[in-house]
């Protein structure tokens, strides 16, 4: 094989690419910010924040951004060679198409910029995303109807967070049902974006179909939980895509816009399922079941693993794997990651102060911070369940301390994270005794090393720390290959390493660094876990 792949990564605040060539190397990575390089969408942090825990993301962004960065691209690689696409997404995201954008979707014009023909190919504007936290009545009425939280988690791998697609959907249909009625498909954001790649409705990936609430976790072959989606909304299945797919199957060749407006090669250009943030990163970090586990320090924080067998729990989640046919993704999730420790960073100062300080606040405050632990909820916590918070500590017999210097609180914010990580992973009975970091925070060093002590475990970190980028762009070369010999389907790890050992630059691309635990600090923090746990309790609500 030659030629390249595009590994895209929608996330909450940007939108990434990386070029790979056919043996796996990185040749190019762009990144496009929302609030920065789109600002007409006047969005903070990727997100609109309305009302009662609402957050939302314009549809016609993700659109515009697609085009910018192929504009990008155009300038900078021969496009033509491009033999296979594939992306991530921000999960559960949902995006609503109006009767008759199919047309609109099939018919673009090269001449003329996609998001200004789009401009009503939306039924809704505004698609609401994963920070999402108003839709708990929704939650307790499709769990209630559906025979409980137990019997939700059994079925699909996780009860019914506020943030899933179900509960997103029925908001919508029962708050805004003329929209709904207006609404010819519904996509997920990562099927929306393939969507507009092939020029029809595409697919959704199984892994990323298990953030819905209304996926059968463990079919073969995939399909919806019929009754989930017969309660979530009427006629809901005839606005979805038949059934998933698993993440390898070919969706088709590039749209002729694509072709004619940027050089792609029509007949060559497969385009293949995008999936979950989170699961591509567990592609790009080539996560091995029960020997790894991730953590990822985006907008979100999230822990996961690759399991053979799982047991669901009502606590945090259960994804397919977008890897292996039948393997899973246990995984943890926190809404008030980066964002809130940029609050912290910046807490009673008029300017932004800058990651350094930050990191020197570490420095200078011992592992387990002399007993001081934090919770901070900027916007409506997963877990717990909690409502937003003012910065709050505790010191280690449970009582609220207050004028505490800010290089404690910072600590304190840092430490009781990966407290929380630590305890929330452990219910799940993963073993590990590896730890990958990935996400923008990835990149502090001090951060990593109150991880391992924590984690009691050795913390890897990659050179390219957008591990989703990575893992969308692996699994179109492992897609493009299957969709050339579909009678045979190569192992995924296989396939990787066998091109990577290929490659001349191996050796700079494996280049990685490990952080240690260190057994004092680990024991420290031994005794912090029942206390942060019980305080944990403290702050749930639901
Ligand atoms: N040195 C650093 N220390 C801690 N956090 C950082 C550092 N550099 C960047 N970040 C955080 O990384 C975040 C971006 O992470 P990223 O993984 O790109 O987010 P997402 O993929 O969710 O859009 C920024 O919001 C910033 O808070
Ligand atoms: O809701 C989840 C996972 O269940 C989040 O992890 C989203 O997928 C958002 O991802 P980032 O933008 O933080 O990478």
């Amino acid at each position: 094989m030659s030629g390249y792949a595009l590994g895209f990564d929608l996330s909450t605040q940007s939108l990434s690419v990386i070029v790979m060539d056919s043996d796996c190397e990185v040749v190019l990575e762009y990144s496009l910010n929302f609030d920065r390089d789109l600002p007409h969408y006047q969005t903070k942090g990727g997100a609109h924040a309305g009302e009662n825990g609402r957050f939302t993301s314009p549809a016609l962004m993700f659109v515009e951004a697609l085009e910018k960065v192929f504009e990008h691209l155009k300038e900078r690689i021969p496009l033509d060679q491009v033999r296979c696409i594939s992306g991530s997404a921000q999960q559960h995201g949902s995006m609503y198409w109006r009767r008759g954008a199919v047309e609109l979707l099939r018919h673009l014009n090269p001449e003329v910029g996609i998001a200004q023909q789009l401009q009503t190919a939306f039924s809704r504007q505004e698609c609401p995303i994963w920070m999402d936290a108003s839709t708990r009545k929704q939650c307790n009425y499709l769990e209630t109807i559906l025979g409980g939280p137990e019997i939700v988690a059994e079925k699909t791998g996780s009860r019914i967070y506020p943030r899933y697609t179900a509960a997103q959907i029925r908001k919508i249909y029962e708050e805004e049902p003329q929209i709904y009625q207006d609404t010819e498909h519904i996509s997920l954001i990562s099927s929306g974006m393939a969507s507009l790649l092939l020029g029809e409705y595409a697919a959704e990936d199984v892994a990323d179909a298990a953030g819905t609430g209304f996926f059968e976790l463990q079919s073969d072959p995939p399909k919806w939980w019929d009754l989930a989606v017969e309660h979530t909304a009427p006629l809901l299945k005839d606005k979805l895509v038949s059934e998933p797919v698993y993440s390898y199957c070919p969706l088709g060749k590039i749209h002729t816009y694509f072709a004619e407006r940027f050089g792609l090669d029509r007949k060559h250009c497969f385009i293949f399922p995008w999936s979950g943030d989170n699961p591509n990163s567990a592609a790009g970090l080539l996560l091995q079941a029960e020997r790894d586990l991730a953590v990822s320090l985006g907008t979100s924080d999230t822990a996961f693993a690759i399991t053979k067998q799982i047991k669901p729990r009502i606590e945090a989640h259960v994804y397919r794997s977008p890897m292996k046919p039948l393997e899973f993704i246990p995984l943890v999730c926190y809404s008030n990651g980066s964002l809130t420790r940029e609050a912290i960073k910046d807490m009673d100062s008029m300017e932004p102060r800058t990651w350094e300080s930050f990191t020197n606040s570490l420095l200078q405050t011992p592992p387990g911070n002399n007993g001081i632990l934090g919770f901070y909820y900027r916007v409506p916590e997963i877990l717990p369940s909690a409502k937003p918070c003012t910065p709050t500590f505790f010191n280690m017999d449970m009582k609220l301390v207050e004028n505490i210097d800010y290089n404690t609180k910072v600590r304190a914010i840092v430490e009781s994270r990966c407290l929380a990580i630590k305890i929330h992973m452990d219910r799940f009975q993963v073993k590990y005794d590896r730890v990958w970091a990935t996400g923008g925070a990835s990149e502090n060093e001090e951060i990593l090393q109150i991880l391992a002590d924590v984690l009691q475990a050795p913390v890897h970190r990659v050179l390219y720390y957008n591990s989703a980028s990575l893992g969308a762009a692996y699994r179109a070369w492992h897609g493009k290959a299957y969709a050339d010999n579909p009678s045979n389907l190569e192992d995924f790890h296989d396939f990787i390493r066998s091109k990577q050992q290929l490659s001349p630059s191996n050796i700079s691309k494996n280049r990685k660094l490990v952080w240690q635990p260190n057994p004092e600090a680990s024991r420290v923090y031994l005794k912090m876990f029942p206390i942060y746990e019980d305080l944990e309790k403290s702050f749930e609500t639901h």
